[in-house]
């Protein structure tokens, strides 16, 4: 079995086996024989005739626990009583609740947590509206809002099945930077309603992450909020993807030697994320581009840019990038690349168009949960290779970026997350990467290396007290969050 064995395809398969020596260990070979992995065996049962007994396996893909099922009922002495998906099952009920931080146990708690007492917090708000930033959750909080309609790389799948995700999102907030987030999907795709939805909430948060909204919706939603709010918006899918692909070319540059005007980069995918990204490196340096959508490269002489029918967005790209106007799709622009940015669909890229890529090439494949291009074929083109993926080196995900940059805006009170901003967080998500740990392997931290949100964080709220946008000077987020409440001062 040469495919990758995934903890996402871990099923839980409770066996009845013959109660005789020997037999378990058939069980175990059969199910190594099918290609699974064998990780905790439990018993559940025992009587004089069988063992009953919950082995955790795991497997491919779906037709792979098929297969290991099969070898398993095809031994006389086993037989298959129950399965359970160990990923669903981590979903039953969703991931994250809401937890109280003050007892309510006596008659004096009461008053004080709720009426009567209560009410004099309340008319101290009404009297300064900026209290709510001391005396409620405002200044801890963040809303995740999606329209379901970009979910990861699966499209519009609508707000119920986006919840998974934006659960996900709000446990990486407080597992990574101690800020608590609410996943809120609406039942609406029209930028004029979610625009007013998310105005109308903003006052119990103390900023926005707006997510998998798909373009180009979500350029005109993230900049009429911005304009309305005094709370940081962030679309995450741009500006998140951007600041961490910036951060890994950073350091992927410094390994090849080759400086960001000297690239020739080609972009796949011109929603969001692809959009967002061309922009950070252009900010950052990069002169060269060629960007493509579902219809091929992006140029001015291109029919839908000359009868007036792109989309705005795409019509700055198309003036932005691609100055030799060069037309088709990924395989044929791709030649003499260095850089590979995909951030489309599954398999978008046949890998062997990579070999005609410039010497040290770098791929940057990002759609998940499938990348453009399997990083181990991508491998046999590029110097360097980085997915999306979590069981490949080089993960490149937004979540290296948005807890900590939370974190930082919230710490000072930043109303808005700059470019500059944005660009010190990268340049912060690269240094944790020293000098001398670079390798082809190893130019983006790991997703868990507790290091990155306080170093974002902190980037980002002294970029914002140097733009003199900071309105509160102490960092209270870490110390706070680390004792599990924020104390009003
Ligand atoms: N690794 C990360 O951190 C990260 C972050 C954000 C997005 N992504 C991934 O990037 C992808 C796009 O996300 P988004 O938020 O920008 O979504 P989006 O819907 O805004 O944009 C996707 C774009 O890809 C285009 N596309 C689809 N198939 C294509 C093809 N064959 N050739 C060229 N273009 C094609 C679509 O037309 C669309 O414009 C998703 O797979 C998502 O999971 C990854
Ligand atoms: O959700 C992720 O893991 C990354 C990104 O936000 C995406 O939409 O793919
Ligand atoms: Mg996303």
């Amino acid at each position: 079995m040469s495919a990758t064995l995934s903890a996402q395809y871990s099923l839980t398969i409770r066996v009845e086996i013959d109660h005789r020596p020997g037999m378990l260990g058939q069980v175990a070979t059969a199910i190594g024989h099918a290609g699974g992995t064998i990780g905790a065996v439990d018993l559940v049962d025992v009587t004089d005739a069988h063992t009953l007994r919950d082995i955790t396996v795991d497997a491919a893909d779906q037709d792979h626990w098929q297969g290991i099922l099969e070898a398993i009922e095809a031994l006389p002495s086993a037989h298959v009583v129950d399965t359970t998906d160990r990923t669903f099952l981590l979903h039953m009920g969703g991931k994250i609740e809401q937890r109280n931080k003050v007892p309510i146990a006596t008659r004096d708690d009461l008053s004080m947590a709720y009426t009567p007492g209560v009410a004099r917090v309340c008319s101290a708000i009404a009297a300064d509206r900026d209290k709510a930033f001391q005396y409620t959750i405002k200044r801890n909080t963040v809303a995740v809002v999606s329209d379901g309609t970009a979910v990861l790389g699966l499209g519009d799948i609508g707000p119920e099945a986006a919840m998974p995700v934006m659960e996900g999102k709000a446990m990486l907030f407080k597992e990574f930077a101690g800020v608590d987030a609410f996943p809120i999907c609406l039942a609406t795709k029209d930028p004029d309603e979610i625009v007013a939805t998310v105005r109308a909430i903003a006052p119990g948060f103390g900023g926005i992450n707006l997510e998998d909204i798909s373009a180009p919706r979500c350029f005109e939603i993230e900049e009429r909020l911005k304009a309305d709010l005094d709370i940081p918006v962030f679309h995450d899918d741009q500006h998140g993807t951007a600041i961490v692909t910036l951060a890994a070319l950073l350091n992927a540059t410094r390994l090849i030697g080759k400086e960001m005007v000297a690239l020739r980069v080609v972009v796949v995918g011109l929603g969001a994320a692809g959009v967002a990204v061309t922009k950070i490196l252009l900010e950052a340096g990069v002169e060269h581009v060629i960007g493509c959508d579902s219809r091929g490269a992006v140029h001015t002489e291109r029919g839908d840019y000359l009868d007036g029918s792109m989309t705005p967005i795409k019509r700055w790209y198309a003036e932005h990038s691609n100055p030799e106007r060069r037309d088709g799709g990924p395989a044929d622009v791709v030649d003499g690349a260095d850089l590979f940015v995909g951030l489309s669909g599954a398999r978008v890229m046949p890998p062997e168009a990579l070999a005609r890529m410039n010497r040290d090439a770098m791929v940057f494949a990002m759609a998940n949960p499938t990348p453009e291009v399997s990083p181990e074929e991508a491998a046999r083109y590029a110097r360097i290779v980085a997915t999306g993926r979590s069981d490949y080196p080089n993960q490149i995900n937004n979540v290296l970026a948005f807890p900590g940059i939370f974190r930082g805006a919230l710490d000072v009170r930043s109303p808005q997350i700059t470019e500059e901003m944005k660009l010190a967080a990268a340049r912060a998500i690269a240094a944790i990467v020293a000098e001398n740990e670079l390798r082809e392997d190893y130019i983006i931290p790991s997703v868990f290396n507790r290091d990155v949100a306080p170093a974002v964080a902190s980037a980002v709220a002294e970029e914002a007290r140097r733009a003199g946008i900071a309105t509160a000077g102490e960092q209270i987020g870490f110390a706070a969050a680390d004792a599990g409440r924020i104390h009003a001062i």
